[in-house]
């Protein structure tokens, strides 16, 4: 069984009087540095300049550079995309990195793939919100919080897993369920998880439901609600009860033909390419594949990008979402952000 740690296992005490530096003010980094500052918790921001600088001192923050934030920080929580944080750890944040500081993180990719290699006498410590950051913070605001993993690779102080809990406190994870894990377990699950299921899974899903439609003749507006706008409903009510919750709710004609066509369409090939998915994560092949991507410039990632967004999907979905008032704009302008 799991062990699970919730708000009583936590105490924001093992943050007081300590300064956490979070760099990067992006997905994740907006989300956590603004639930700390909320939960009382003393915050600084290390970024270059540019938009993201601009945008946390609008929104009241300490900006600096990654060093200088570094240098006075004791809780430094890395929050760059995982592609380009080997980089700025090498040049800007080991050198000026406090003896007896702890090294934070929000996936395991560089610690467990060995790009970023720690000194012994700081902790590594990571939290990892099991949600895309915008949620994490959203969901915050409204008192509630997104689950997370905690797993402790370097115990240098033997206070790290304390200041791990103390850190999900303070993002409101603690109020979700905080699961321990390991580096390795982290980084493995949620690189299959975002590639055969919620990312790669789904999208192939969705476009693959909406090109048959509209092959077949049918109007695209009604393809995309029935592929892609109806999902979330589906996917709300999985989140909410389960598969046997979705099923109590949909009509009974949908649930005998969700038992007859379902397996057919994700189905024994499918099966063989998770697992086929999963062994290049654990062999390391992905990881190599994905940095050697960004050391060529990110040719392959920019060109399947381009076409992605051209996709007749994305350009029905574009127009009709401009009528639905329920989707706030301004939400819409962060996400995309
Ligand atoms: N996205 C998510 O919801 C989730 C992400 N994670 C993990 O969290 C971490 C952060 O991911 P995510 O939030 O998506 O990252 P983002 O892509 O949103 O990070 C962008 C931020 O990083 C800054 N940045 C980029 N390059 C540099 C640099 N050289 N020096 C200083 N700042 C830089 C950007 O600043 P600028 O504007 O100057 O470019 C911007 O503020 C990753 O480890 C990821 O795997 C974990 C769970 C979910
Ligand atoms: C599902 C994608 C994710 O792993 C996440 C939001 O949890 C990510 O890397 O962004
Ligand atoms: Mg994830
Ligand atoms: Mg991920």
């Amino acid at each position: 069984m799991a062990k699970v740690y919730y708000a009583k296992d936590a105490d924001l005490k093992h943050l007081e009087g300590k300064t956490v530096a979070v760099v990067g003010y992006g997905s994740q980094g907006h989300a956590q540095v603004q639930n700390l500052r909320d939960s009382g918790v003393d915050v600084v921001i290390g970024l270059r300049k540019g938009n993201s600088w601009d945008r946390a001192e609008k929104d009241g923050f300490t900006v600096q550079p990654v060093a200088e934030a570094v240098k006075q920080a004791d809780v430094v929580q890395l929050l760059m995309p995982d592609e380009v944080q080997a980089n700025v750890y090498q040049n800007e944040v080991a050198p000026h990195l406090k003896a007896g500081a702890a090294l934070f993180f929000s996936h395991g990719f560089n610690i467990h793939f060995e790009q970023i290699v720690p000194p012994k006498d700081v902790d590594v410590v990571l939290i990892a919100p099991k949600g895309p950051g915008h949620l994490v913070r959203r969901v915050f605001a409204e008192g509630f919080g997104v689950p997370a993993l905690i797993a402790v690779q370097q115990d240098a102080t033997g206070k790290a897993k304390d200041l791990g809990l103390a850190y999900a406190e303070g993002i409101g994870a603690t109020r979700a369920g905080v699961i321990e894990t390991s580096f390795q377990e982290e980084t493995e699950t949620d690189l299959f998880g975002e590639q055969s299921v919620l990312c790669g899974g789904v999208s192939e899903l969705v476009k693959n439901g909406f090109e048959t439609l509209t092959e077949a003749g049918y109007q695209p507006e009604i393809a995309y609600f029935e592929c892609l706008h109806e999902l979330k409903l589906i996917v709300d009510l999985m989140y909410e009860g389960g598969l046997a919750g979705m099923r109590y709710s949909v009509s009974d004609t949908a649930e005998y033909g969700d038992y007859m066509s379902g397996h057919r369409v994700v189905g024994p090939a499918s099966r063989e390419a998770m697992k086929a998915v999963l062994k290049e994560i654990q062999d390391g092949s992905f990881a190599r594949k994905w940095i050697e991507e960004n050391k060529n410039g990110r040719r392959e990632f920019n060109r399947i990008a381009e076409a992605e967004k051209n996709h007749p999907i994305e350009e029905v979905g574009s127009k009709l979402r401009k009528t639905m008032a329920w989707i706030d704009e301004s939400e819409k302008e962060t996400i995309k952000q």
